[in-house]
């Protein structure tokens, strides 16, 4: 995984930036008139040179000569072999492409880099997501880079999803399109010659996809003032599977071979090949990926053409290991393989956490990129009044071991207080009993709400659960109630609307009902969420204040872009942010989402619920779990949780939701306290005004836009799953991609390791290597959640 962050002391770093920004590379400085090297092209290998630069060594660089390769097979494979074994580079001659298309792609090279600079401009960029792209030093910004080489290039993606022609230069493009074609064919011949050395069969190492990829690189470097300070291409190694290089007649390529680096003489009509990282991990070692580097010239510009045959854009991310034919008790694996898969989690809630965490027991990379400057998204414990209060979910819904949070709750041995309906003023928190009173025992008429099922069976057509209890009333007038029955209704209407963080006429009447409740009912989390949390993120590379802004997914790998414009790359990402942030499209996907995936977002609800919390000084009100304010329509009714009874401090809560969660949302926070206490002296007059408050803003806030999901009247339930399914290695995970639980944690926590599962599946599966990557997690021992009565 790479990111472009960098850490370098401000004055470097504004240096290189103001470098960067004229786009112009080392030519802008040619072109200039420098006579000069600048400080950030000064490098530290240049200056090792001086004493270390044997000029004329004894050693005489490969050269192979590929003409009738049928005929001289066995001969041509064994001098590949031992070059590949010892030099890990060679020349090759009668490679099949003629020299007069080798001479005119060092021109098109050249003529782009000799373009005016304005015509160039448009090419600079360092976005690996783009086909071609013309930059001076791809990774001047990272930290690992000592100094700046003095080269400028121009890189064009070739395949396996090849550059447009119109994408390439106009003044290289068909010589590029040609070139590469060539290059394919030269790359397929070196690869069966190169599988043949191995003892494989020919076509070994082409099956195995050594030519899916190719990129083209034209270097130029310009002629130095003081090639003694600076580098054209700093030492490294080529991270593919190998590479075939053209250059012109000026040199400066060099090889480090038994300690000293041998110069690699220009061959008019000659290409270099040199074995890359990857061919030489998936050999086991037998053949060689080495070092090189090219010197700065006083004479230049020099060109090379750089043909990379990799995985394609994404290759140091994808996982290979050594070819199984090759091994055996005298020649056992020397690594294992190139690198962990890779993974980016994108939201740092539960659903987002729950995956990093699994993955990351299951080996992979994985780094959660969150926008906020704390984790946990919609579960967020406050500590400001001196103890737990949480601003979002509080209630752990199904409180016994098949809720999947059961273990960890269990393991951090966390008390919950069940809230079963008591006598309070109004009561059972869960809408599938209608057993709600008021103060003098009046029930809501259960037969009413049995009544909406009739017109639900009646009706193809979905409606909202407001409207069918018109209809209902239209029907029957003699269920129509007066007076208290009315108000104790809207009650029981303004409950359902904080279950589902919106309104009864846009609750769906379909749908309303179906939820499926894990048994156990409802536990209050009596020290708060933050724990599981805490639990969750141990450990794991967390970034916070990154806000990505887009999603770039490719053939074989993902980049992810945040607000600052770093970037950050992986085989795949999961995607855990709210639905509200999804439905906002501040988060830009390239290519778009597939339209049934954008139809999904678009249609699935999401409503709003918030909290304001009062402290008061003391407890004066009712030892209950509930206290209902009925009024003559849902939004005027109103309820507070009475956080006393479950946890011992003088807390109320008041929840409104829908409308009149977005209408408070319009006030300050002071008003809204204030509004919330006026709520509480209609049914106690004498109550004291609180001493603290905590207001939350979920349907405002950028980081969630809503509260949770619902379903909205005439959309189909299967929405959840439609948010759900991946879309090529991207995977959603989120309360609104959980068909099961949608709304709560432990629905949003269950699809984090849906994700995980379904990524790890797919990254491994894709790489053949499931055998090597199994999941190091230990089996959960199922420890009881403790419940507490107060
Ligand atoms: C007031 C309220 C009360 C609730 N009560 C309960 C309850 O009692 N019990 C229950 O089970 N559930 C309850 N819920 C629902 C529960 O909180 C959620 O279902 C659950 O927390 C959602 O988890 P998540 O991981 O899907 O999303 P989130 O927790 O919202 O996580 C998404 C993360 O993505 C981050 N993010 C957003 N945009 C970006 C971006 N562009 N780049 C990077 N990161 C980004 C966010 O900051 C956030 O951290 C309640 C919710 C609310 C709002
Ligand atoms: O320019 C050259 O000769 C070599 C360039 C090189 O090694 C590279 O780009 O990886
Ligand atoms: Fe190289």
């Amino acid at each position: 995984m790479t990111t472009s962050n960098t850490q370098q002391s401000y004055d470097k770093t504004s240096e290189l930036k103001a470098f960067d920004d004229t786009k112009a590379g080392v030519k802008g400085l040619i072109d200039s008139g420098i006579t000069k090297v600048p400080q950030i092209f000064i490098h530290p290998e240049a200056l090792e040179n001086k004493t270390t630069n044997p000029k004329n060594t004894h050693f005489i660089f490969p050269l192979i000569d590929l003409q009738n390769i049928s005929i001289n097979n066995k001969e041509i494979v064994k001098q590949i072999q031992e070059a590949s074994e010892t030099w890990g580079f060679f020349q090759v001659i009668n490679h099949g492409i003629p020299v007069p298309v080798l001479d005119e792609m060092l021109r098109g090279a050249r003529r782009f880099h000799d373009q005016d600079i304005d015509v160039k401009k448009p090419y600079y960029s360092r976005d690996i997501a783009r086909k071609v792209m013309y930059n001076c030093n791809f990774d001047l910004f990272s930290e690992k880079s000592l100094a700046a080489n003095w080269r400028d290039s121009l890189y064009s993606v070739m395949a396996p999803n090849p550059a447009t022609p119109e994408e390439i230069p106009e003044t290289c493009r068909e010589i590029t399109i040609e070139y590469s074609n060539y290059v394919m064919n030269l790359g397929y011949t070196l690869l069966e010659l190169f599988s043949e050395g191995l003892g494989l069969k020919p076509n070994h190492l082409k099956e195995m996809g050594c030519a899916e990829g190719l990129g083209i690189l034209c270097n130029y470097y310009p002629k130095c003032p003081q090639p003694e300070i600076a580098i054209g291409t700093s030492r490294h190694a080529d991270n593919d599977f190998f590479t075939v290089l053209l250059q012109d007649d000026i040199g400066g390529l060099q090889v480090l071979h038994k300690n000293q680096w041998v110069d690699v003489p220009p061959t008019h009509g000659a290409l270099v090949v040199n074995i890359g990282d990857i061919l030489q991990l998936i050999s086991n070692d037998k053949y060689k990926s080495v070092v090189h580097r090219v010197l700065a010239n006083t004479i230049g510009p020099r060109i090379s053409i750089a043909s990379f045959f990799s995985t394609g854009p994404f290759s140091t991310s994808r996982i290979y290991g050594p070819i199984e034919e090759l091994l055996s008790k005298d020649n056992p694996p020397k690594r294992r393989n190139a690198a962990s898969p890779s993974v980016i989690v994108i939201g740092g809630g539960f659903a987002g956490l729950a995956a990093a965490r699994t993955l990351y027991d299951a080996s992979f990379q994985v780094v959660v990129l969150e926008s906020r400057d704390r984790i946990g998204g919609r579960v967020h414990t406050d500590y400001s009044f001196g103890f737990p209060v949480d601003l979002g979910a509080s209630w752990l819904h199904g409180v016994g071991n098949e809720n999947p949070l059961a273990p960890l709750i269990g393991k951090l041995g966390l008390p919950l207080y069940r809230t079963s309906g008591d006598n309070s003023v109004l009561y059972d928190h869960d809408l599938e009993s209608y057993g709600l009173f008021d103060m003098e025992g009046n029930q809501v008429p259960q037969d009413l709400v049995s009544k909406t099922d009739l017109i639900r069976k009646e009706n193809s057509e979905d409606m909202s659960i407001g409207c069918a209890i018109s209809m209902v009333f239209e029907r029957r007038p003699d269920l129509r109630l007066n007076g208290l029955g009315h108000k104790v209704l809207q009650w029981y209407l303004c409950r359902m609307e904080g279950w589902f963080a919106a309104d009864a006429d846009t609750i769906s009447l379909k749908c309303w009902d179906q939820e499926e409740l894990l048994p156990g009912g409802h536990g209050l989390m009596v020290r708060g969420y933050k724990p599981v949390i805490n639990t969750l993120a141990k450990g794991l590379d967390i970034r916070l204040g990154h806000r990505v802004t887009e999603i770039v997914r490719r053939y074989n790998g993902v980049k992810v872009t945040v607000e600052d414009g770093s970037t950050f790359v992986a085989d795949a990402a999961i995607i855990a942010v709210p639905l509200g942030v999804l439905k906002s499209n501040c988060i830009k996907f390239e290519p778009r989402l597939p339209e049934w995936k954008e139809a999904a977002i678009k249609e699935l609800g999401v409503g709003i619920e918030n909290k304001i919390i009062l402290h008061f000084q003391d407890v004066f009100w009712p030892n209950v779990e509930f206290l209902g304010v009925v009024a003559e329509s849902s939004y005027e009714c109103s309820y507070f949780l009475n956080l006393h009874k479950a946890t011992g401090h003088s807390v109320l809560v008041y929840m409104p939701a829908g409308q009149l969660a977005r209408d408070i949302g319009e006030l300050s926070d002071e008003a809204a306290a204030n509004f919330a206490f006026t709520q509480l002296k209609r049914i106690l007059p004498n109550a004291t005004a609180p001493i603290q408050y905590l207001v939350s803003h979920w349907g405002t806030d950028i980081n969630s836009l809503g509260s949770y999901s619902y379903d909205t009247v005439g959309k189909p339930h299967d929405l959840y799953e439609k948010l759900r399914i991946p879309v090529d290695n991207l995977f959603f995970a989120g309360e609104a991609t959980s068909a099961d639980y949608p709304g709560s944690v432990h629905g949003a926590y269950s699809t984090g390791l849906l994700a995980a599962e379904d990524c790890r599946m797919r990254v491994l599966e894709r790489h053949g290597e499931l055998d090597i990557f199994q999941p190091a997690m230990d089996e959960e021992t199922l420890i009881p959640i403790l419940i507490s009565r107060m």
